[in-house]
C-alpha cells in the first residue's frame, strides 16, 4: 500500500472509528487521524489494518456539513484524490477527498466489501432467507391469521378471513355466548395491524375483563395492550402515548377521559358485551352515547355481544347504526325490511335444501327486490336447476341480503360437537324466616343469621364433598356471594374464593387465577351476577345455580361461563330451590316451559316480556294449578316460536358467517403454509447472532443469550431463558411456551434485525466443485425491488418478487442456475479470514467489474418488474373496486368510504410502484479452490 498525506482510510478492525485522514507517513510507519472518534492511531506501514475509501463516477459522496453530490469525474493529485462533484442544484466543483464527510455509510454492501469488511456464508444465507420468507409471508392469502396461538377453528377463521381483508371492516360480531367472539375479534385485530391496516386500536370493555381481554390478546395473539385506569387515562394526551389501548368502559362517564379518548384518532375500535349499549326511541343510555362518540373517531368497529337480536329489534337497529349510521338511519325502515325478510325466508331455505325449487318460491325469491342480476340468476334457475346456478343465486342473495355483510352469528346448532348440558335439581325445604316470593330471600336477613339457617349452605358442603371437582357458584349479589364465602371457608373450612363488585380489579382477577389453578388452586368459585359474563371458566364442569336470575339471557350468560369453546366434558348445572316459592316457579319455568337448561335459549326474551305479568301472579298466589298451566303454555309457544325461528332462520346470515367447504379450505391453507415451520430459519439466527439453544423436548426448545452474543437487541431473547415451540398443539397445551411461527415478533424481529442492518450483506465463500476450473471467481448479487409507501398501501401485494439473484463468473459468464444458494452451501468449505482479505484485496479491480455486470442486469429487470407489479395492482384492485360499486347500486350496505379506500388504494400503489427502484441488498465473493 502507499501511503500519502491526505488520503481517506477505514480500519477494518475499527470501522466504529469513521473515515481517517493519513496525517504522518514515512517509510516504516503511517499515522492516521479519525476525526469522528477524535482518535489517533500509528501502524507499521507494512501491515496496517486499512482499506483504501474511494468512489467511482456515479457514487454519491457526503461532506462535512451532510451536502451530497453526485461524482462526475476524479482525478489522482499524488496519491490524493480530487473528486468532480455536482450538487442538489446542478453545480459543480471540485472536491479534495480530505472534505468528504468523516461518517461513512459502512452499512451498504459494496462498500463494505471494498473495505474488507465482510462475513461468512451462514450471514449471507441468513439474509437471503430473510428476504424469501418475508415475501412468502407477506404474499400469503392468509397473512396476518396464521401467528397467533389459536386452534385453528373453522368458524372462527371464515369470519376474520371476511372481514379483516376489508380496509376499515365495522361489522358485529355475535356468535353464541363462548364460540369465540373474542378470539374473532383478536385474530381481525392482529391482521389489521401486520398489514399496516390498522395501527391505533381501542378496546373497551366491562370492568370484569379488562385482565381477561390483557392476558388473551398477549399469550395468544402477541399484542401487548396498555391498560388504562382512570389515573393514567387523566394525563395529558394520554390517548396519544400508547398505540394498543385496552381500557374499562365505565371510565367513559367520566368527561375528561372521554373528551381526550376523543381527541385522538383510532384506525378500529373493539367494544365487547355490546349488548349493555341500551337505546329505544324515547331513551338512549349514556353508554350507548359514549360507543356512538367514539365510533364516530374511529375508523373501523367491532361490536361484540352474543345476544343481537334477542334484547329487542330495537336494541339490534341500535348497535347496526353505530356500524353504519347512513345504512341503518330508520328504525321504522329496518323493520320493514326484517319483516321482508321473514316473509320470503322459507322460500331461501327451499333455495338451500331442497333438490328441486318450487316455482312459487323463485317466484318470491325474485321479488325481493328489483335488482336485474337477481331476476337473471333466478330466470337461470328456472331454466336449469343445476348446483352451479343454484350456488352462484345463493352467494348473490348472501352477498346483497339486508345485514349480510355487518353481521356475524355463528350458533351451536350450525356448528355441532358441543357437550350436552344436563339439569341437576334438588328440591329444599324452604326456612320459616324466608319469603316465599324472591329468588333472593337471604338478602332479608343479617349475614351470619341466613348462612347459619340456609339449607343451600349444607347441599353445597356436601355436593363439595361428593365431587371433589371444581365448582363455579353463581348468585344475584355480591353481598350473598361474600358472605357465602366466608362461611363457607372460615366456619367449614372449604378451600374457597369469591369473584364480586365488591373486589378491586386485581383482586377479582387474583380470585379467578386460584380458582382456575387446578393443582392448588381453589374448588369453588361464588360470583356475583358479574362473573357471569365474559369470564373463561370452561375447565370446569360443574355449576351451581345458588338462585336463579330473573331473565333468562343472563341463565344463559351464566350457563355460557362452562359451555364454551375448550369444554371436554358435560356441563353439570345443580340447581337447589325452596319448594313452594318463586324459586320452584322459576325453575320449571326455565325448564319446562323453556328447556333453557338443556339447550341455548333464543326464544327467552320474547317470552319473558310475554309472560312477566302471569309470572308474578303465579307467585303471590303459588297456585299448582295455575303455575302447571302457565308452564305448560309457555312449553307450548316456546315450541311454536322456535319452530317459526328455525323457518325464519336467517340461512342467508348463518352461510354469511360461516360456509364449512370454505371455511375448512382456508384452515388446510394455513395448516399447509405452516408445515414448513421456521425452526430451521431460526436456528441460523440463533447460531449466527450467538443465542444459546438447548433441547426441552420434542419440537420445543429454550433459548437464552449466549455469552458472546453479537447484539443486545436480538428480539426476545434476554439473559433468562425462554422456552420456544414450533408445534401449534404443543403451544395451545402450554401457553408459557412461545409459539414459533412465522408471524411471531421474534421471527419477524429476525428478518427486520437482519434486513434493516449490514448483517450478510457482504460475503465470501470458498467452495469446492470440481465441475468448474479452480481458482475461478464468481460474483452473486441479491437485489430487491424497492417501493415507497405505507405498509397500509399494500404495494407489496402486487410486487412479483422481493429478491434478484445474480450469479456472474469472472468471464462474464450467468451461473445463476448452476450456482445455486443450496449448490453453494453444500460445497462450502473453511477459508481463513486472512485469505479471505487477501482474494478481496488482490482482486478488487475484477471483482468491482463482475459486480457491475451483476447489477446492470438486475436493472436490467426494472421495467419488467414495475409493469407487472402496475398490471397485478390495477387488476386486483380493480376487481374489488367493480364488485363492491355493482354491489352497491343494489346493497345499500356498502359503505361508499370502503370504495373511496380502495379506489386511493389503488391510486398510491400505482405511484408507488412506478417509483420502484432496484436496491443492491447483499453481494458475496465466491471462489472455486478445487
Ligand atoms: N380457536 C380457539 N383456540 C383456542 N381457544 C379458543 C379458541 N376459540 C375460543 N377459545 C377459547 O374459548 C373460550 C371462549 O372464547 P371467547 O371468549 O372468544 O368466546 P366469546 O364468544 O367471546 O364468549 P362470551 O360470549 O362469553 O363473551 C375462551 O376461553 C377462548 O380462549
Amino acid at each position: 500500500m502507499s501511503f500519502s498525506v491526505g488520503q481517506r482510510y477505514l480500519s477494518t478492525t475499527e470501522l466504529e472509528l469513521g473515515l481517517g485522514i493519513i496525517t504522518q507517513v514515512d517509510h516504516r510507519m503511517v499515522e492516521i487521524f479519525f476525526p469522528a472518534a477524535e482518535e489517533r492511531r500509528t501502524y507499521a506501514s507494512n501491515n496496517a489494518p486499512l482499506s483504501r475509501i474511494s468512489y467511482k463516477i456515479g457514487d454519491v459522496i457526503t461532506d462535512r456539513d451532510s451536502n451530497e453530490y453526485k461524482v462526475l469525474d476524479l482525478t489522482d493529485n499524488n496519491g490524493v484524490y480530487i473528486y468532480f462533484v455536482e450538487d442538489a442544484s446542478g453545480e459543480t466543483r471540485p472536491m479534495p477527498e480530505l472534505e468528504i464527510g468523516d461518517q461513512v455509510a459502512l452499512n451498504a454492501p459494496w462498500e463494505r466489501l471494498a473495505a474488507g469488511n465482510i462475513d461468512g456464508s451462514q450471514w449471507f444465507h441468513l439474509r437471503y432467507r430473510s428476504l424469501l420468507e418475508r415475501e412468502r409471508l407477506e404474499q400469503a392469502p392468509y397473512y396476518g391469521l396464521m401467528g397467533p396461538r389459536i386452534s385453528l377453528t373453522p368458524h372462527q377463521y371464515f369470519i376474520a378471513n371476511n372481514v379483516a381483508k376489508r380496509p376499515a371492516p365495522r361489522v358485529l360480531l355475535a356468535d353464541e355466548v363462548g364460540l369465540g367472539k373474542t378470539i374473532e375479534a383478536g385474530l381481525i385485530i392482529h391482521q389489521q395491524l401486520m398489514t399496516g391496516r390498522a395501527g391505533r386500536v381501542l378496546i373497551s370493555v366491562p370492568d370484569t375483563l379488562v385482565h381477561q381481554w390483557l392476558v388473551e390478546m398477549l399469550r395468544k395473539f402477541n399484542l401487548h395492550f396498555s391498560v388504562y385506569d382512570k389515573e393514567r387515562a387523566l394525563e395529558a394526551d394520554a390517548f396519544e402515548q400508547n398505540q394498543l389501548v385496552l381500557i374499562s368502559n365505565k371510565l367513559w362517564h367520566d368527561e375528561a377521559i372521554l373528551e381526550s379518548a376523543l381527541s385522538a384518532d383510532w384506525d378500529l375500535m373493539v367494544v365487547d358485551e355490546a349488548h349493555h349499549l341500551h337505546w329505544s326511541e324515547t331513551e338512549v343510555s349514556p353508554e350507548y352515547e359514549h360507543v356512538q362518540k367514539l365510533s364516530q373517531k374511529s375508523a373501523g368497529l367491532l361490536l361484540l355481544t352474543a345476544t343481537p337480536e334477542q334484547l329487542g329489534l330495537e336494541g339490534h337497529y341500535a348497535r347496526l347504526h353505530l356500524l353504519d349510521p347512513q345504512r341503518f338511519d330508520s328504525l321504522e325502515q329496518f323493520k320493514t325490511q326484517e319483516e321482508r325478510y321473514f316473509e320470503v325466508s322459507s322460500s331461501i331455505n327451499e333455495l338451500i335444501d331442497a333438490s328441486e325449487v318450487s316455482a312459487e318460491s323463485l317466484d318470491k325469491i325474485q321479488a325481493m327486490s328489483d335488482d336485474q342480476i337477481l331476476a337473471d340468476l333466478v330466470d337461470a334457475m328456472r331454466e336449469q336447476q343445476s348446483s352451479d346456478n343454484k350456488e352462484k343465486l345463493i352467494n348473490h342473495l348472501i352477498d346483497h341480503h339486508g345485514t349480510g355483510r355487518v353481521l356475524f352469528r355463528n350458533t351451536r346448532s350450525a356448528i355441532k360437537g358441543f357437550p350436552q348440558r344436563v339439569l341437576v335439581e334438588k328440591a329444599l325445604e324452604k326456612p320459616g324466616l324466608y319469603s316465599t316470593f324472591k329468588l333472593t330471600p337471604e338478602t332479608e336477613l343479617e349475614s351470619d343469621q341466613w348462612a347459619e339457617i340456609d339449607p343451600r349452605v349444607d347441599y353445597l358442603v356436601a355436593l363439595y364433598k361428593e365431587l371433589k371437582d371444581k365448582l363455579l357458584v353463581i348468585c344475584q349479589n355480591a353481598e350473598t356471594a361474600l358472605a357465602l364465602e366466608d362461611h363457607l371457608r372460615l366456619r367449614e373450612g372449604l378451600k374457597t374464593t369469591a369473584f364480586h363488585e365488591g373486589m378491586t380489579i386485581i383482586e377479582q382477577d387474583r380470585s379467578a387465577a386460584y380458582f382456575a389453578d387446578l393443582e392448588e388452586g381453589a374448588q369453588l368459585l361464588i360470583c356475583s351476577e358479574i362473573g357471569s359474563e365474559g369470564r373463561n371458566f370452561q375447565f370446569a364442569h360443574h355449576i351451581v345455580m345458588f338462585d336463579l336470575p330473573s331473565h333468562p339471557d343472563l341463565l344463559e350468560q351464566r350457563i355460557g361461563r362452562l359451555d364454551r369453546i375448550g369444554q371436554t366434558e358435560d356441563i353439570k348445572i345443580h340447581v337447589p330451590f325452596f319448594t313452594g316459592t318463586v324459586q320452584e316457579i322459576y325453575k320449571r319455568w326455565y325448564d319446562e316451559g323453556l328447556s333453557a337448561f338443556s339447550q341455548a335459549c333464543a326464544t327467552g326474551d320474547a317470552l319473558i316480556q310475554k309472560y312477566q305479568e302471569e309470572l308474578n301472579q303465579c307467585i303471590i298466589s303459588i297456585d299448582s294449578a295455575q303455575i302447571d298451566n302457565l308452564v305448560n303454555e309457555t312449553a307450548k309457544d316456546n315450541a311454536e316460536l322456535k319452530a317459526k325461528i328455525e323457518n325464519g332462520r336467517d340461512r342467508l346470515l348463518e352461510l354469511n358467517s360461516c360456509q364449512p367447504i370454505a371455511a375448512l379450505n382456508i384452515v388446510h391453507e394455513i395448516e399447509d403454509f405452516e408445515f414448513d415451520d421456521p425452526k430451521k430459519f431460526m436456528d441460523t439466527a440463533f447460531n449466527c447472532f450467538g443465542v444459546d439453544r438447548e433441547r426441552h423436548s420434542e419440537n420445543t426448545w429454550v433459548i437464552q443469550a449466549g455469552e458472546q452474543m453479537l447484539t443486545d437487541h436480538f428480539p426476545g431473547v434476554t439473559d433468562e431463558a425462554t422456552t420456544v415451540t414450533y408445534d401449534r398443539e404443543r403451544a395451545l397445551e402450554r401457553e408459557d411456551f412461545q409459539f414459533l411461527t412465522w408471524e411471531h415478533p421474534m421471527v419477524t424481529g429476525v428478518m427486520d434485525l437482519v434486513l434493516d442492518h449490514h448483517y450478510g450483506n457482504a460475503a465470501f465463500t470458498l467452495i469446492k466443485d470440481q465441475r468448474l476450473p479452480a481458482g475461478t471467481l464468481y460474483i452473486e448479487t441479491l437485489h430487491s425491488p424497492i417501493v415507497q409507501a405505507s405498509k397500509a398501501s399494500q404495494c407489496y401485494r402486487f410486487m412479483p418478487t422481493s429478491v434478484i439473484r445474480h450469479v456472474v463468473s469472472h468471464d462474464n459468464k450467468d451461473f445463476t442456475q448452476y450456482l445455486t444458494d443450496q449448490h453453494i452451501h453444500e460445497h462450502r468449505q473453511k477459508i481463513s479470514k486472512a485469505l479471505r482479505h487477501e482474494v478481496i484485496k488482490s482482486q478488487k479491480d475484477l471483482i468491482y467489474k463482475v459486480f457491475q455486470v451483476a447489477e446492470s442486469q438486475a436493472k436490467k429487470k426494472l421495467s419488467g418488474i414495475i409493469s407487472e407489479a402496475q398490471q397485478k395492482a390495477t387488476q386486483a384492485l380493480d376487481l374489488e373496486i367493480n364488485r363492491l360499486t355493482s354491489l352497491k347500486s343494489i346493497n345499500p350496505n356498502i359503505r361508499q368510504e370502503e370504495i373511496d379506500a380502495l379506489a386511493t388504494q389503488k391510486e398510491a400503489c400505482l405511484e408507488a410502484i412506478q417509483g420502484c427502484q432496484i436496491k443492491l441488498e447483499a453481494i458475496r465473493v465466491i471462489v472455486n479452490g478445487s
